[in-house]
């Protein structure tokens, strides 16, 4: 396992650098406030997981955290940049070191799985057989070589989830932005996405945010790693929890829980027992 240092190295940071930083933003639409005085920290290598009821702002930080939305007020730093008062064109360069998987998975349905793995490349025009070879190396980390040519509409819904992952990761991003990546599965096509996050995390290093409606993922998650030799989770060794996934819960805008799975499993908060219960 790399250290600490050599994992922000990677991220082109100090090892005591945020990869994300919130300090005191509020956001809202229309007068009604969405995010309230939101304060919180991404270290390099974190998984930090947000959870909390629908409504609560969850994919509306993530939105901030890629710059396409600015806050009302307070100050957003991401991969040692503040981006609050960045322009568009400044936003674009440092998007290229994030990787996007929407909810939905978001593919474009009338090109195949190659051209939607490879649109980022295409966009920044690397050669085509440079672009072909990076798309074949996300598809295998994805598991999903053999279906390189098919088109989104002939994929399983799991499927088109690990097509967004490839998309997300093919340009080798610092940071990766998951929105409900598990959202609309059943349970076991569940665990096949969260072993590719946690293949990120444990293969790759890459610093993520991950919103999730299921408790289960973050928990295996939090209680997981991924085999690079078995190519598959593995359970810690009881009572061990992973140190690099962290929590973040947030209730009508604000945020009512940040820390480790050990401070979440042992909060005596009355709004996080019933939230876990
Ligand atoms: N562009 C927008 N314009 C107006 N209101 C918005 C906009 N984006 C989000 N909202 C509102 O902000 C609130 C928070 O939305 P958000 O999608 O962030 O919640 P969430 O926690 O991700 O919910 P869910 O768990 O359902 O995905 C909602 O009331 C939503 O209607």
């Amino acid at each position: 396992m790399p250290s600490k240092e050599q994992t922000a190295l990677k991220h082109g940071l100090p090892s005591d650098a945020p990869v994300v930083a919130f300090d005191d933003v509020s956001i809202g639409f229309e007068g009604n406030e969405v995010l309230r005085n939101v304060s919180f920290t991404v270290m390099p290598g974190e998984t930090r997981i947000l959870l909390g009821p629908a409504g609560g702002g969850k994919s509306v930080l993530l939105k901030l955290v890629d710059g396409l939305l600015k806050p009302d007020s307070g100050r957003i730093f991401v991969l040692g940049e503040e981006i609050t008062s960045m322009r568009e064109r400044e936003l674009f360069q440092l998007r290229r070191r994030i990787g996007m998987v929407f909810q939905e998975s978001a593919l474009f349905d009338s090109i195949n799985v190659e051209d939607n793995v490879a649109y980022r490349l295409n966009e920044e025009g690397v050669a085509p057989e440079e672009a072909h070879r990076r798309v074949v190396e996300a598809l295998e980390f994805v598991e999903l070589g053999h279906a390189i040519e098919k088109f989104p509409s002939e994929l399983s819904g799991g499927m088109r989830r690990r097509v967004s992952i490839a998309r997300a990761i093919i340009t080798g991003p610092n940071l990766i932005l998951y929105d409900s990546p598990t959202g609309g599965l059943d349970p076991i096509t569940s665990t096949t996405i969260i072993a590719l996050v946690a293949k990120q995390r444990d293969v790759s290093q890459t610093t993520s945010l991950l919103i999730t409606h299921r408790l289960q993922d973050a928990f295996t998650l939090a209680t997981h790693y991924y085999d690079q030799k078995e190519q598959r989770l593995e359970p810690l060794p009881a009572g061990e929890l992973e140190e690099n996934t962290k929590f973040l819960i947030l209730n009508e805008g604000r945020v009512v829980f940040d820390g480790t799975t050990l401070e979440l499993t042992h909060s005596e908060a009355p709004w996080i027992r019933e939230y876990l219960a």
